[in-house]
């Protein structure tokens, strides 16, 4: 190590235990024990190392670290010049994976340590196997493992600290090379009765991104900002005690971008997917049990909130309780009753206090980095307690197209940055509201030979449209209202004059 090779310094280590066997057979016993102290101060002289070995296997199972080291390696082993490489994939990742062969050298540099790692890989023979008359036909068993060598003054250190670091990097790399999933747990009854858990998933490669996400940039940035402290926040939740997890409420009308902005959140995150269709939830444990069921790192997520399930009746029913019980004390006892059967008869399905434990209970803390995202159409149909702050972190609104949404699909759609065309367009969308959907739709190239000309007076001509319609509309609805004020007036003078004639009749 330090200015000599791994291999010089065993075969030192090797002469010095031939010398050591020589004297135990030689002397009596006194002398061998004087000889024994000396002889580990001198070990401690030519070899003052530790090597610690970690197999792939462990009492027959993968050994998680060593898959881990494995990976920490093969990452490292591109900055530093190994030059015997091997390449996997899997199905489950989404690039290969480089690690070291057999016999391969790589050092590494951590707090001041220098550690040296090694591959080894025995095969196995059936004599030392004992199992030749089960597996004859079969591959040599292959025993894998690698060793790392480091001074013993650093020992501390490298059990302490060091293996930590490499497992988490080890870790952190094999997350970023999977391949992220969505799960549903809208799952046929046959999908159920098979045993394979409560969720069905599928592999989730969505392109959008934050750079192809049209929304305002400030309003991206602060969303943007916020996931990255959320992502980074493990030590301040502990600190603060709080579980570690995030709940962002997505708002606005159709095809604004509500579930875009999730799959973008993913991509960001490289978090998988979890789609909780609550109409498929029988009843608050089956929620429970649901999410038992989903990992940490990932987002779970409930569309049209307010389309899923009624969960604002029974809070409705007792705030109206609240007032009726104020000023009918007599009927106090036997609304409790009625409150207490009503509870009851709730266990038996899902309701909004079951969503709520589900957001902030006890088992929402399990699992931990975790992401919840509400979508809906209409935000005051939702019940507040739902949606407070602490529940709902972030309450976003995802907006009709402006000029600044506008540049961004302009970019994606056409690869465009500026055009004559843009400064009647900027015009056009600051009086015409247009979901950034059906902005998207005229910017599709349809035919090979359009060019973005053409899309760019396509959606100048729907905005004219929009425009027109919008107008027609507002003159309409103002047309109705002074129809009905008229209608009211003349209503009115009626009862004005009919009031006359009735008092003149009583005088
Ligand atoms: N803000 C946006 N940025 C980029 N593309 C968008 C945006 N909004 C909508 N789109 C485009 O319109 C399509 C529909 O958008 P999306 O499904 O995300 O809207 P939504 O708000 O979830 O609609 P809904 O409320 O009907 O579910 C998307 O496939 C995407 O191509």
């Amino acid at each position: 190590m330090e200015g000599e090779s791994l291999t010089e310094v065993w075969s030192r280590f090797a002469g010095l235990m031939f010398i050591w066997g020589t004297i135990q057979q030689l002397f009596p016993y006194a002398l061998r024990k004087r000889i024994e102290s000396l002889w580990h101060r001198m070990e401690n002289y030519f070899f003052p190392y530790v090597q610690i070995t970690i197999d792939e296997l462990s009492n027959g199972k993968s050994n998680e670290i060593y898959s881990q080291v494995n990976t920490y390696l093969g990452s490292k082993s591109v900055d530093k010049d190994a030059k015997f490489l091997k390449v996997e994939k899997s199905k489950e990742s989404k690039s290969f994976a480089v690690s070291l062969d057999e016999g391969e050298e790589i050092t590494d540099e951590f707090q001041g340590a220098k550690l040296s790692w090694r591959s080894h890989k025995e095969t196995l023979s059936d004599d030392t196997t004992g199992h030749r008359s089960r597996r004859n036909n079969s591959a040599p068993m292959e025993k894998k493992r690698y060793t790392i060598t480091f001074n013993k003054r650093h020992k501390e250190i490298v059990t302490g600290k060091y293996l930590k670091h490499v497992m988490e990097e080890g870790k952190a790399i094999q997350f970023q090379n999977r391949k992220q999933k969505i799960y549903s747990n809208n799952c046929s009854e046959d999908w159920y009765w098979s045993g394979k858990g409560m969720w069905r998933d599928i592999n989730f490669e969505h392109p959008a991104t934050f750079d192809t996400l049209a929304m305002d940039p400030k309003k991206k940035g602060e969303i943007i900002n916020d996931l990255v402290a959320f992502s980074k926040g493990k030590d301040y939740y502990s600190k603060v005690g709080k579980a570690w997890k995030r709940g962002y409420l997505l708002y606005g009308p159709p095809g604004t971008g509500k579930s875009t902005m999730i799959a973008a959140i993913a991509n960001f995150l490289n978090y998988d997917i979890y789609d909780l269709e609550l109409t498929s939830v029988k009843d608050n444990s089956g929620l429970k049990k649901l999410l038992m069921e989903t990992t940490s790192k990932s987002i779970i997520v409930i569309e049209d909130i307010d389309c899923s399930i009624d969960l604002t009746g029974k809070r409705k029913k007792k705030k109206k309780k609240e007032k009726e019980t104020t000023s009918e004390d007599k009927e106090e006892d036997s609304d409790n009753e009625k409150e207490k059967e009503d509870e009851k008869k709730d266990t038996g399905k899902l309701t909004l206090s079951g969503l709520l434990n589900f957001i902030d209970g006890i088992w929402s803390a399990c699992g931990q980095e975790r992401i919840i995202i509400f979508t809906t159409n209409h935000k005051d149909k939702l019940d507040p307690a739902l949606i407070r702050r602490g529940r709902m972190d972030m309450h976003i609104e995802m907006s009709y197209c402006r000029y600044e949404a506008f540049k961004v699909l302009a970019k994606n759609y056409l690869n465009l940055e500026t055009h004559p065309l843009f400064q009647q367009i900027q015009g056009l969308l600051e009086e015409v509201d247009m979901s950034p959907c059906d902005v998207a739709e005229n910017l599709m190239l349809k035919n090979a030979s359009g060019g973005p000309q053409i899309c760019l007076d396509n959606l100048i001509q729907a905005l004219k449209e929009a425009k027109m319609k919008a107008n027609k509309d507002s003159k309409q609805d103002k047309d109705k209202a002074k129809k009905n004020s008229k209608k009211i007036k003349k209503l009115s003078s009626k009862l004005f004059r009919s009031y006359g004639s009735v008092q003149k009749l009583f005088k």
